[in-house]
């Protein structure tokens, strides 16, 4: 049997996922991002996110072009001011970053004041290992983070619902084959498993880019339902989450207590996490 894992004090907050309509201008992504920013926190939003490559076409041959550093970059700078105007908490999608000569997809999260909460390298794409910061503590509770097909591998869901996340999130871009197959089955998938809620947030799809995105971001609530969803098109899709439903799924079906880590382990004790939510190998 199995301790439940604690979860941090959290309340209801209105989610929004921005299906954000994305083109080869970095300058005029970023200002289109901005003003659906702003739009998504007129409309009641605490928590904001945005799709993968928000500020770029899709693809890694768009990567060198496209990348710049997290320190003094436009983007990030972007964000955080968005952030701030906005007075939400945002999970800016992800950026080509450039680092010591190598380009990372990259996810940054901000408080209401614009400060820079979490940043969160994609993990499984690279053959590299960099210490990731999966999760952050917003004031409605602890949230995980992934990126795209972060959210075929269940065990960074596991890790952060075992760490006390309420959510986890995924900006991504799945495409026209894999996206009817398995965008939805996925998130409900981590959803059910971890009884919490998952939402994952596509880039709008474009038939003149040469990557054509599944669109369709969605929301999925503890017990595995799909609570928002949406076609193709740019669109803004909100969500009303309660992480007391999150307690409620799981005093009803009590996975938490029933686990048998004395029959296999537990995959969330091989991470470690400092106070700042990063995460690395124990
Ligand atoms: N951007 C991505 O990581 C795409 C992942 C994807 O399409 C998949 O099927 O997984």
């Amino acid at each position: 049997m199995s301790k439940a894992p604690i979860l941090s004090p959290s309340s209801p907050f209105k989610l929004a996922l921005i299906q954000l309509a994305i083109g080869a201008d970095k300058s005029k992504n970023l200002q289109h991002a901005k003003s659906k920013i702003l739009e998504a926190a007129r409309h009641g939003a605490n928590v904001v996110v945005l799709p993968e490559c928000f500020n770029s076409p899709y693809g890694t041959n768009f990567f060198p072009e496209y990348a710049e550093p997290l320190d003094g970059g436009d983007s990030v700078a972007m964000l955080s001011s968005a952030a701030k105007e906005a007075g939400i908490y945002l999970i800016g999608g992800s950026i080509p970053e450039s680092r010591q000569g190598k380009i990372y997809n990259t996810l940054t999260a901000y408080d209401p004041t614009g400060k820079l909460i979490g940043v969160h390298n994609k993990v499984h794409l690279f053959d590299i290992d960099v210490p990731g910061k999966i999760r952050f503590k917003a004031k409605y509770g602890k949230i995980g983070v992934g990126i795209c097909y972060d959210m075929r591998f269940p065990e960074l869901a596991t890790v952060a619902a075992r760490k006390g996340c309420v959510a986890m999130i995924y900006p991504g871009a799945f495409n026209m084959t894999t996206g009817p197959l398995h965008w939805e089955l996925l998130q409900r998938a981590r959803a059910v498993d971890n009884q919490m809620y998952v939402a994952a947030c596509s880039p709008a799809r474009d038939l003149e880019a040469s990557y054509h995105a599944w669109g369709h971001s969605t929301v999925v609530d503890p017990t595995g339902a799909v609570i928002a969803t949406c076609e193709e098109s740019e669109t803004i899709v909100y969500a009303d989450v309660d992480p007391a439903q999150v307690e409620t799924i799981r005093s009803s079906i009590p996975l938490y207590t029933q686990r048998r880590f004395d029959i296999y382990d537990d995959v969330s004790e091989s991470v470690a996490f400092d106070d700042e939510g990063n995460g690395t190998k124990k």
